[in-house]
């Protein structure tokens, strides 16, 4: 597998009890194999829908992704299932989840390569050569150490030498280095960059410049969108199964819940017209992108029309 990875338009919307929560709106994003690739972005701007979305965890709502070959939103149960186990590496938030408390260090590995065996993958990596890999092997005869027995630092490369053990051409990483002191967050990144150099992709989700330092390139995500990095520059809304439009908070902030707007349907795509004071009239025709828009046409924000895209 390549490890490459490539998002188009992608969606991805959390379904809860009567309204939805838009994660995703519209990402765009090109990772090529072998790069080294940290997600940033304030919190709760969908870095780790992202993640779980490329681990083939959850599925698109809307949109492509494809990590290697495996298109994610076509994919049957079963060859997501295969991916995972063979092509995707995935270390969780919070190294303990990644790791099983009554193993040594390399038995976790050994263990976490029963996956890959059961899909008939061969010639894996002897656990010896994983943990050489993140900087773990010969430290104070660590391998017969249980998780509990090692500095957190140790722990966390443990669980990224877990997440290696099928020798996955992506590697995932939420949050690596949270809640580690300044020292082991250096052994970390370059356990990382160890990895990137045997010519796996690495995706680091992190809320550290000095991890984000630390990669090939920094992709920051915003309210479930890329950044310049790798977007098309567009704004996008997605309307929800109820019909709702999810509106960008930068638009959310010119048409407050329960402004009135006119949906005005064009060939070129739909418009919103709201009234910038009540009583200003309102035209569609008077709409033209590109004018010197009058006070009311400022507010105006052609909305993608993804509703046919959306289950
Ligand atoms: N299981 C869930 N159910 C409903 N909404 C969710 C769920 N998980 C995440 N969300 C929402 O989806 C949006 C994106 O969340 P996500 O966890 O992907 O962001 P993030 O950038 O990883 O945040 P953080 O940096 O805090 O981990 C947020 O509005 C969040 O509240």
């Amino acid at each position: 597998m390549n490890g490459s990875v490539t998002c188009r338009g992608l969606v991805y919307i959390y379904r809860l009890e009567g309204y939805d929560v838009v994660a995703l709106g519209g990402v765009d994003l090109d990772i090529a194999p072998g790069e080294s690739v940290a997600l940033l972005g304030p919190s709760g701007s969908g870095k780790s829908t992202l993640l779980s979305l490329l681990a083939g965890l959850i599925r698109p709502a809307a949109g492509r992704a494809t990590v290697g070959d495996t298109d994610l939103a076509k994919a049957t149960e079963a060859e997501l299932a295969r991916m995972r186990a063979t092509e995707v590496g995935v270390v969780l938030q919070g190294a303990e989840r990644n790791l099983l408390p009554y193993l040594t260090a390399e038995q976790n590995v050994r263990f976490a390569q029963r996956a890959a065996r059961n899909h008939g993958v061969t010639g894996l990596p002897a656990p010896r050569d994983v943990l050489a890999l993140v900087g773990l092997l010969g430290v104070r005869g660590r391998l017969r150490q249980r998780p509990h027995e090692l500095t957190p630092g140790e722990r966390q490369r443990l669980a990224l030498a877990v997440a290696l053990a099928h020798k996955p051409g992506l590697l995932l990483a939420d949050e690596p280095t949270s809640q580690l002191d300044s020292v082991a967050r250096d052994e970390v990144i370059a356990s990382l960059e160890s990895v990137r150099r045997s010519g796996t992709t690495v995706v680091v989700v992190t809320h550290d410049p000095q991890v984000g330092a630390g990669m090939g390139r920094q992709v920051t995500i915003r309210d479930g969108r890329v950044g310049g990095e790798g977007s098309l520059g567009e704004e996008f809304a997605v309307v929800g199964r109820d019909g709702s439009v999810h509106l960008p908070p930068e638009v959310l902030a010119l048409l407050p819940p329960g402004t009135r707007v006119r949906v005005h349907p064009r060939p070129d795509g739909t418009v919103l017209l709201a009234a910038a004071q009540a009583g200003a009239p309102l035209s569609a025709d008077e709409f033209e992108p590109g004018d010197d828009a009058p006070v009311y046409a400022r507010h105006a924000a052609p909305v993608p029309d993804y509703s046919r895209e959306v289950a």
